[in-house]
């Protein structure tokens, strides 16, 4: 049975179906969306109207993703603050609020695990770090409900264990959660929107704009939220943080107060940022 949507409102779910206009424009309505409707029973509703979406994922294809918990191996892929600092910056850019899970903590030596905790003393400042224990973030997913929440992560970084670990009995649910939330044609889709705690969790998510290179240079420095707080002071107001006089940014940077490693991801993110512009005027 395609082209029926699930509305749920307040604990109660709504058939519906939506209207033809929607259809004419494109315009579908998305797992995790806002919508109003009319629904003179629980069976035949109908969607009138689609709310502005903060944010969507291509695949799986969901909106309004409230958290994304970054999974970043200790070890076995080794640890890029790179890799992570670019990850944040697209959750930031779409406003999503990142939850820093750093797994494979046992494979760790002890001067290993050493550096590891001061890197998430660092990030911790910025966001919210669990470090190994996969008992706090189950505990981490029993703070909210009723979210939308992405997984996401390096390639062998431990998505899927994690998951496994949130909800032992996933594959089970998965396969009744297929059922509900797929429209005809995505049946034979992978299931990747499973309900734990409440929430709503995709594992693997691809961004519709999960690339660096659709930030402009002047808004970069936003979505480096530990940057925030000095770059107020900066001289000049245009200030990039680059090559600029009085720039309070580099000023942090140099006394230790931003993390060394996050002010270097950003210059090399500007440097891509502004290669790829100059490909584009020839
Ligand atoms: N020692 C150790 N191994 C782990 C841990 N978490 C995951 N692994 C192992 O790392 C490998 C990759 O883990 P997955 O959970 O499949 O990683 P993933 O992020 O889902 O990977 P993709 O599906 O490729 O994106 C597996 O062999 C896991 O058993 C951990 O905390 N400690
Ligand atoms: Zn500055």
């Amino acid at each position: 049975m395609s082209g029926y949507y699930d509305v749920d409102m307040e604990g109660i779910t709504y058939r519906t179906r939506a209207r033809g206009n929607f259809r004419k424009k494109g315009e579908a309505p998305l797992v995790g969306d806002w919508v109003e409707f009319k629904a003179d029973n629980q069976n035949e509703g109908y969607i009138l109207r689609i709310e502005k979406r903060k944010n969507e994922l291509i695949r799986p294809p969901v909106a309004n993703i409230d958290y994304a918990i970054v999974v970043t191996a200790c070890k076995e892929p080794k640890f890029s603050s790179n890799l992570l600092d670019r990850q944040l910056v697209m959750l930031e850019k779409n406003q999503i609020t990142p939850l820093l899970f750093f797994s494979k903590v046992d494979l760790l030596t002890e001067e290993e695990f050493l550096e590891i905790k001061q890197v998430v003393a660092d990030y911790q400042k910025i966001y919210d770090c669990q470090l190994g224990s996969l008992d706090s973030v189950v505990a981490l997913t029993e703070k909210f409900q009723q979210k939308t929440v992405v997984v996401m992560g390096q390639t062998g970084a431990g998505k899927s264990t994690l998951l496994n670990n949130l909800q032992p009995k996933l594959k089970l649910e998965t396969g009744e959660v297929s059922k509900a939330l797929s429209r005809g044609k995505h049946t034979t889709r992978k299931v990747t929107l499973l309900p734990i705690n409440g929430n709503l969790i995709a594992d693997t998510p691809g961004f519709s704009s999960f690339d660096l290179l659709e930030i402009k240079k002047e808004e970069l420095a936003k979505y480096f939220p530990d940057f925030q707080n000095y770059a107020a002071g900066c001289k000049f107001r245009s200030c990039i943080h680059l090559n600029e006089p009085g720039c309070k940014v580099k000023e942090a940077v140099k006394k230790g107060e931003i993390k060394s490693s996050r002010y270097e991801n950003y210059q090399q993110f500007q440097e891509e940022i502004s290669k790829q512009k100059v490909k584009y005027r020839k």
